[in-house]
């Protein structure tokens, strides 16, 4: 199954390869496209007990997760189902495909299906979507929390971080794919979903982080957004909406797909919060 393979696999192809672990310049967020914003902050150096830490990266102060592929393993389930719909056109899914559709709204990445599989005329987008339905309803109540997560959202909740998820996927599916994760996702403090009406656009548009952010408490900048990703989209549409993004790739997706990010980790166990200015974890 894909998702055992995925887990096979884990962090240790990017390690041995070393690629996703080679430090990487910080850039500062480019302003978002409706928003005229001040740049973010400079790091700085913490110097305490005549001891200089090691500056941090930027100092966020809200995050915000993507769910699918980053919090959830569900990202398997996508591929499997439209692995199976494409063979029977003779045709076989790859990941280059993968990268294109990943963190998209349905629809969105359905027509990407479509097109890029050069399906028209044998598969409408609407078909599609009504054809991996049902496989997917029946696969998304097992998804399981992938790892590092409940350690770094029980710790940032615990501090007091402001916290939420910024997710391409629709109600009816964030409910199945949740209805086993309940206890994680009320530390949330909102949820922000494709089909939500502020998204006009979905992924690399900034239109999700933005209201996801807008829905925090007090007046907080993009330039204090530290975004989770895992797909290119993602990590295009944090970086468009001013915000910092820390993306945790497949690693299957090709090395080119993480260009834009801030910073790539094998896992979010890797994650340190201090190199965003965020609480250290205890152990
Ligand atoms: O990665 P997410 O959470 O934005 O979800 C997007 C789609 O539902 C799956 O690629
Ligand atoms: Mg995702």
């Amino acid at each position: 199954m894909f998702q055992a393979a995925r887990a096979q696999l884990g962090g240790a192809i990017i390690r041995s390869a070393g690629r996703a672990q080679q430090p990487r310049e910080i850039r500062t967020p480019k302003s978002p496209r409706s928003l005229s914003l001040p740049r973010a902050p400079m790091a700085s150096v913490d110097a305490g007990e005549g001891q200089a830490a090691p500056a941090p990266r930027a100092t966020v102060s809200h995050v915000i997760f993507d769910m699918d592929g980053l919090l959830l393993d569900t990202e398997g389930f996508y591929t499997e189902v439209q692995e199976r719909i494409l063979a029977r056109y003779g045709k076989v899914f790859d990941w280059s495909l993968k990268a294109k559709m990943m963190g998209k709204k349905a629809m969105e990445s359905a027509r990407i299906f479509v097109d890029e599989c050069g399906l028209a005329g044998l598969l409408t987008p609407e078909q599609f979507l009504e054809e991996r339905e049902g496989m997917l309803q029946e696969l998304f109540p097992s998804c399981a929390v992938l790892p590092g997560v409940v350690r770094l959202i029980h710790h940032l909740h615990a501090n007091e971080i402001p916290i939420c998820v910024a997710t391409g996927s629709h109600k009816r599916h964030f409910a199945l794919k949740t209805q086993n994760h309940q206890e994680m996702f009320a530390l949330m403090h909102h949820v922000v979903m494709g089909d939500d009406p502020e998204v006009k656009a979905g992924k690399p548009s900034p239109d999700i982080f933005l209201a996801a952010m807008r829905r925090f408490e007090g007046n907080v900048e993009p330039s204090k957004c530290l975004v989770f990703e895992d797909a290119p989209s993602g990590v295009g549409a944090a970086k468009n909406a001013g915000m910092y993004a820390v993306m945790v790739p497949d690693p299957r997706l090709d090395v080119s797909y993480q260009k834009e990010a801030d910073q790539v980790l094998s896992s979010l166990l890797d994650f340190n919060p201090t190199e965003w200015g965020l609480p250290p974890f205890k152990e």
